[in-house]
């Protein structure tokens, strides 16, 4: 009996020991800009910032057309073309020092078929850990991959507009009241933010290709930049408390230079949102345990 590609791949372990770089850190740091004190070696490793820190350089020869390693060995064969960045939940246990060594394990725990509102969706979820020097348990995290169809994005008889440059006037996060923060976003700002975590997806910097190939109307914001954007204005507005537990998800995508305001949208749990003029969904939220 045949069975399909994904069906007949199996999931394993990847464990590595990696030393939380400093280098995105201070990329972070830099690039958010935001008047925060620099985070830097022996300091302990803001929440989510692992998602920079340990970060992958995965080989050139390894890469799919999107940019992104190439399916079937770590992530499953999916055929649907598009992947996103979908969300997650973080457990933090015991805080990371910048520079330390750590090792984290990482396998698929499970591939789900789905419709959805915009065609049928592959939810690929991602299970890691990360042990601290000791051996301790210091992180535990789930996070989802979506995988789509190539369902238009852009309205018919409209073509996408390429985006301005940064804005020299200013940093990207602007406070606007309090828990209350416009991220303004640019090609710049995107390149830097792919740079830091070494994500090679092509829809975040290589305009003809996300607007003509992928059908997007612009480039395309991360979602883990959003949501580290959500994460600093917790730092911001001074929640210094220990966080337990983060869930984040990216339900909308945000385009390059589109006004995105982030903003405290539930008090309990403490919820913070992106949202962007005109719709009532947000494009990304970040709940906050702890
Ligand atoms: C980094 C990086 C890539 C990126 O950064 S991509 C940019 C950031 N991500 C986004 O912009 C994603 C924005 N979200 C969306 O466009 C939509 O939410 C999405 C993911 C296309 C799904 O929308 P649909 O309207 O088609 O689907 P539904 O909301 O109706 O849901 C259908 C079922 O799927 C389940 N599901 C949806 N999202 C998730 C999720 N995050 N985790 C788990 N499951 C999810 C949903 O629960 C529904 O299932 P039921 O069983 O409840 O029916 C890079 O590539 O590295």
């Amino acid at each position: 009996m045949s069975r399909d590609p994904v069906s007949r791949w199996e999931p394993h372990t990847v464990t590595t020991t990696e030393t939380v770089d400093p280098a995105p850190v201070a990329a972070l740091s830099a690039l958010f800009d935001d008047g925060t004190p620099p985070v830097g070696p022996g300091d302990p490793l803001p929440p989510l910032w692992h998602w920079l820190a340990l970060a992958r350089w995965p080989r050139s020869s390894t890469l799919g057309p999107d940019g992104h390693p190439a399916r079937g060995t770590f992530l499953p064969p999916v055929g649907l073309p598009r992947r996103m960045f979908a969300g997650g939940e973080v457990a933090f246990h015991a805080p990371l020092a910048v520079g330390s060594t750590v090792r984290r394990e990482s396998a698929v725990a499970s591939v789900a078929e789905k419709p959805g509102r915009s065609g049928p969706l592959v939810v690929v979820s991602v299970a890691t850990k990360v042990y601290d020097e000791s051996g301790r348990l210091a992180i535990e995290e789930r996070q989802d991959l979506v995988y789509r169809g190539r369902e238009p994005v852009l309205p018919p008889g409209t073509s996408p507009e390429p985006t301005a440059g940064p804005d020299p006037s200013g940093a990207p996060l602007t406070r606007a009241g309090a828990w209350s923060w416009d991220l303004a976003t640019d090609p710049a700002l995107l390149m830097r933010f792919s740079a830091a975590t070494s994500n090679p997806h092509r829809i975040h910097y290589d305009w003809p290709y996300a607007t003509r190939v992928e059908g997007y109307p612009g480039l395309v914001v991360h979602g883990p930049l959003m949501t580290l954007a959500l994460a600093e204005v917790l730092r911001l507005e001074g929640h210094d408390g220990r966080v337990e537990r983060m869930r984040h998800r990216n339900r909308r995508p945000l385009f390059c230079g589109r006004a995105a305001r982030l903003r405290r949208i539930e008090d309990s749990p403490l919820t913070l949102g992106v949202l962007t003029p005109g719709s009532p969904e947000p494009c990304a939220v970040l709940t906050v345990e702890g």
